[in-house]
C-alpha cells in the first residue's frame, strides 16, 4: 500500500527537506503541501523544487484533506499553527506526524485524548534524529546516578521557541528518574535576570541562539570530582529525515498518540 502524505510547512527549512525525502521514498506519495503562500500553485513552480514536482499547494487544511485525502500529515510549521493543524487532522482521520515544537502541556493532553478517542495514530517527535534520541535516553540513565544536571541547547537564530522541544523533553525524561531538587548554592542570586537559565524542577536549561548553528545539545552532569557530558550535534536537516520517514510508516500502525521517538525505538 502506498502511503499518501501531505506536508505542512513545505517551503520551510525542515519542510523542504521533508519534501525531498518523501518524494524519493518508495511506498510513499507526496500528494499535497500546506503553506500560507502560493495557493493553487504546485511545488514545482517554486525555484527551490524541481519543476517536475507536480504537488498542489493549499492554504486551507480542511480543503486539502477533502481534495487530496492524505493518510498522513507531516507538520513542520510553527508553534502558533501546529496545534490547530494536528487537531484538524485527527478530527478528519488523518494521522499527524509532528516535528514542530512549542506545544503546551494542556495542548498535548487534549490531542492525546482526541487521538485515543478517535483511534487515530499520532506521533509528536520533538527530535527526529536518532543521535538525539540516544542522547536523551543516555541522559535519563545517567541522571539516576548523577542527579546534578544542566542542559545547554544551541540552535540557529531563526528559531522561535525557547527552550527547544528537545531541551524540554530531555528535562522531562530526567525528571521521571530524579526527585525535584534545587541546584547550585541555596542562597545564589541572579544579578542579571535569566543568568542561571530556565528552571525545570530545579534543573537549569540554557538556550543559545547564533547564526551558523543548526541544532545541538549538551547535557552536563556533575559529581564529586567528576563531570559527564553527553552531546549531540545535527549539522544539517538531512539528519532528521530518517526519523521523519520512520514515523510516517509507524503512525500507520498505531491508534494513539506517542510523544517522543524514544517510545517507539
Ligand atoms: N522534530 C524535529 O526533529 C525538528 C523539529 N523542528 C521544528 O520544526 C518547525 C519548523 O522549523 P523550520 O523548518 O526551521 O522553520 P521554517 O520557518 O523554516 O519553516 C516553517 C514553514 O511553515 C510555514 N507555515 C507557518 N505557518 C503556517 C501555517 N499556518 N500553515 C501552513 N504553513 C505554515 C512557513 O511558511 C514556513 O514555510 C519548528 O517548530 C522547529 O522547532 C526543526 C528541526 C527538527
Ligand atoms: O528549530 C529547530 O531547528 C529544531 N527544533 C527542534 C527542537 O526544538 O528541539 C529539534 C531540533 O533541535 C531542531
Amino acid at each position: 500500500m502506498t502511503i499518501r502524505v501531505a506536508i505542512a510547512g513545505a517551503r520551510g527549512r525542515m519542510g523542504s527537506e521533508a519534501v525531498k525525502a518523501v518524494s524519493n521514498k518508495e511506498g510513499m506519495e507526496l500528494v499535497a503541501a500546506l503553506d500560507y503562500k502560493h495557493v493553487g500553485d504546485s511545488l514545482g513552480e517554486l525555484a527551490m523544487f524541481p519543476p517536475q514536482l507536480n504537488v498542489p499547494i493549499y492554504t486551507n487544511l480542511t480543503q486539502l484533506i477533502e481534495d487530496e485525502k492524505p493518510d498522513v500529515l507531516i507538520d513542520l510549521t510553527n508553534p502558533e499553527s501546529v496545534y490547530e493543524h494536528t487537531k484538524e487532522a485527527l478530527l478528519h482521520n488523518v494521522r499527524p506526524v509532528v516535528g514542530t515544537t512549542g506545544f503546551t502541556d494542556s495542548q498535548l493532553e487534549e490531542l492525546k485524548n482526541l487521538s485515543e478517542n478517535n483511534k487515530v495514530g499520532c506521533i509528536i517527535a520533538p527530535n527526529f534524529a536518532i543521535g538525539a534520541i540516544l542522547m536523551m535516553k543516555f541522559a535519563k540513565e545517567a541522571a539516576k546516578y548523577l542527579p546534578n544536571v544542566e542542559i545547554i541547547e544551541l540552535h540557529h537564530d531563526r528559531k522561535l521557541d525557547a527552550p527547544s522541544g528537545t531541551g524540554l523533553k530531555t528535562a522531562q525524561l530526567i525528571a521521571e528518574v530524579r526527585n525535584e531538587q534545587k541546584q547550585g548554592h541555596p542562597n545564589e542570586k541572579e544579578t542579571i535576570a535569566g543568568a542561571r537559565g530556565a528552571d525545570f524542577e530545579g534543573m537549569r536549561i540554557h538556550s543559545v541562539r547564533l547564526p551558523g548553528l543548526v541544532a545541538h545539545q549538551e547535557v552536563i552532569f556533575g559529581g564529586d570530582g567528576q563531570m559527564l557530558t553527553i552531546r549531540h550535534d545535527s549539522y544539517n536537516r538531512e539528519s532528521f529525515m530518517g526519523g521523519v520517514l520512520y514515523c510516517v510508516e509507524a503512525v500507520m500502525t498505531i491508534e494513539d498518540l506517542v510523544y517522543g521517538l524514544e517510545n517507539l525505538i
